[in-house]
């Protein structure tokens, strides 16, 4: 018997960083939305825990105990006093370390799994405790739909949505480091008085009225001077979506993913073939928002 979990990637329309907390952290005000990529987890009764990857990136991706699928089934079976006896095998559609949570995702995307194979029968509160062990985009990527994170960004408010969110996501040629990025940030801060964050009231009225104009005005992300300062060719991907008609461009969470949110379906179409064709990124998709967080399937 096996069972697969289905798991969101996420943008973040909204990402006010605070200055570096003693623990290393910064506090956030992370305003999540869960979009239509996916990774599948799935678990079947093994001798020994085992990770298998496949898929874009996936010779990326640890195999090793350090994976966050498998760093999921330890922490549950750890919880439960029983071996973590499983093979866990990743279908990797999220890019790897593009800033859409992609590790966040198969963390997730494996507790269930493993909850559901092993009947442990965990409450949600358990989970997603176990989650924010595991990093602080983990209790999202069970959750999905929209979300503010607080704390380290891993304590949800789930948040309401009006409407289907179109956008179009150029992957990067390569991966940036998300500690280096929040390095970066706290670099190209110093001296300054950083506010502590606060979630923006017009994000949070954009995503629940639907409205993507409204949206497009609202969006931030602090941690893009300080993605774009490490891997400064993304400018050229943003100024190519704006071009193209995308209502909003910006760099998805840490990056390298960039975002473009466009008007409607035909819209996303159309900056997509743009973005293609402009030589400034390794790939393009097409995705919609809200979307179910982990699913089993
Ligand atoms: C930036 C965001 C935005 O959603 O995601 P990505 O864009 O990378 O996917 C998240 O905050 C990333 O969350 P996640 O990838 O789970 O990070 P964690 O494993 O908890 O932490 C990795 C490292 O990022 C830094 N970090 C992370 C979260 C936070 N609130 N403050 C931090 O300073 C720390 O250096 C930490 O050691
Ligand atoms: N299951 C996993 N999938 C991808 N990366 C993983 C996984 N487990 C651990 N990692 C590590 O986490 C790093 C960040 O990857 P990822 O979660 O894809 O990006 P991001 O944090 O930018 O969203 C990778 O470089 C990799 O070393």
């Amino acid at each position: 018997m096996s069972v697969t979990v289905r798991v969101p990637a996420k943008v973040n329309v909204q990402l006010a960083v605070g200055p570096a907390r003693p623990d290393g952290f910064h506090d956030l005000a992370n305003v999540f939305l869960a979009v239509g990529l996916y990774d599948e987890i799935t678990a079947t009764p093994a001798d020994t825990l085992r990770v298998t990857c496949e898929g874009p990136g996936s010779d990326q991706v640890p195999l090793d105990h350090s994976n966050l699928a498998a760093r999921a089934a330890l922490a549950l079976a750890a919880r439960y006093g029983r071996e973590p006896a499983v093979h866990l095998h990743i279908d990797k559609d999220i890019p790897v370390a593009g800033g859409m949570a992609g590790g966040s995702a198969d963390g997730a995307g494996a507790l269930l799994a493993c909850d559901a194979l092993w009947g442990t029968g965990a409450s949600r509160e358990e989970l997603l405790d176990i989650c924010a062990e595991l990093g602080s985009d983990v209790p999202f990527s069970l959750v999905g739909g929209a979300a503010l994170g607080t704390g380290r960004g891993e304590r949800l408010t789930e948040l309401k949505v009006g409407g289907t969110f179109h956008w179009v996501f150029a992957m990067a040629e390569r991966g940036l480091s998300t500690p280096a990025v929040f390095r970066e940030f706290d670099r190209l801060g110093e001296g300054a008085d950083i506010p502590e964050p606060a979630a923006s009231q017009a994000v949070l009225d954009a995503l629940a009225s639907g409205d993507p104009g409204a949206l497009a005005v609202a969006v931030s992300n602090d941690l893009q001077p300080a993605a774009l300062s490490l891997f400064p060719e993304l400018s050229d991907t943003l100024a190519a979506g704006r071009a193209a008609g995308a209502l909003a461009a910006l760099v998805s969470g840490s990056g390298p993913t960039t975002a473009f949110l466009a008007g409607d379906a035909d819209g996303a179409t159309v900056i997509a073939g743009v973005l293609r064709a402009s030589g400034t990124c390794a790939s393009v998709r097409v995705a919609e928002g809200a979307v179910a967080g982990a699913t089993v399937v």
